[in-house]
């Protein structure tokens, strides 16, 4: 299990990007995280993966994977859990790959070192699962710099790498941002399929895909959980400023009455 006790990360200004952070996630079940638009999303997934930018800190509270405290570890030993027992689906693909790197390199080094593949066996890997996430010319996408492949391609790219890994949780910063309503849908099924052994975060502003895939969700305000519940809960009884003006936002007056656009 992923158990965030009372998490809080300050800036070296003293500012607080996350207070009091408690959230659970078991393999077996999707968790969703929504909310305003510099919340802190990213920073808890980054507290997760160790990867606080520079003047960021942990200022209280503790992650525990599987019962071990990551502030217990090295950053080194930290890191070493990332791939296969955290993996991440960022949400800037940008940030995925080296821009200097082949994508053939880049993925059959990681599959090799996380994973112990030779290299013919990364690249039947790395192909079969582009195909899955709907690439008709895998070796194209392997032969690229990164540079040269659209926004949409590396994430589906950077979910491909994930899958191969097959981490115990995975956790998912907006993953579907980038995609058209075709790859969208491919990505969310293969998340879902991923359920059955692993635990999601699912970070993500797109109502429609937290209702289907997520068992709970969470709203983020200000560094701080404000809300929790199914997304149906959250949609038709709101307590929290985001969920209210969502709400608001979304609705639309029929001679019925009102729907949601999503
Ligand atoms: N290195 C940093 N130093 C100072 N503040 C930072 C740093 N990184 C992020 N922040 C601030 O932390 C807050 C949370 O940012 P974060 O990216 O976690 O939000 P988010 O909820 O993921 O937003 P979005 O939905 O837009 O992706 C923001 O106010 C952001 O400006």
């Amino acid at each position: 299990m992923v158990d965030v006790q009372n998490l809080s990360v300050i800036t070296q200004d003293g500012y607080k990007l996350l207070h009091q952070i408690s959230l659970h996630l078991e393999v077996g079940e999707v968790v969703g995280l929504t909310g305003q638009s510099g919340a802190g999303k990213s920073t808890l997934l980054k507290a997760l993966l160790g990867t606080l930018s520079r003047g960021c800190s942990i200022s209280s509270g503790e992650i525990f994977v599987d019962d071990i405290a990551l502030g217990t570890l090295s950053l080194k030993k930290h890191r070493c859990l990332c791939g296969t027992t955290l993996g991440f689906i960022p949400q800037n693909p940008m940030t995925a790959f080296d821009p200097q790197i082949k994508m053939e390199k880049q993925i059959v080094e990681t599959l090799h070192l996380k994973m112990g593949m030779s290299r013919q066996q990364a690249i039947d890997q790395a192909k079969e699962l582009l195909v899955d996430l709907g690439f008709s010319q895998p070796k194209r996408v392997l032969n690229s710099f990164p540079g040269q492949l659209s926004g949409g391609m590396l994430q589906r790219s950077a979910a491909a790498l994930l899958l191969a890994m097959s981490p115990k949780y995975i956790l998912a910063d907006e993953p579907t941002s980038a995609l058209d309503s075709e790859n969208r849908t491919l990505l969310l099924k293969l998340l879902a399929q991923q359920k059955e052994r692993a635990g999601i975060l699912f970070i993500s502003h797109d109502i429609a895909a937290l209702s289907q895939q997520c068992d709970r969700v969470y709203v983020m305000e200000w560094g701080q959980l404000t809300e929790t519940g199914t997304m149906e809960e959250l949609l038709s009884n709101p307590t929290c400023e985001w969920t209210k003006e969502y709400v608001t936002a979304n609705r639309s007056v029929s001679k019925e009455g009102w729907t949601w656009k999503d």
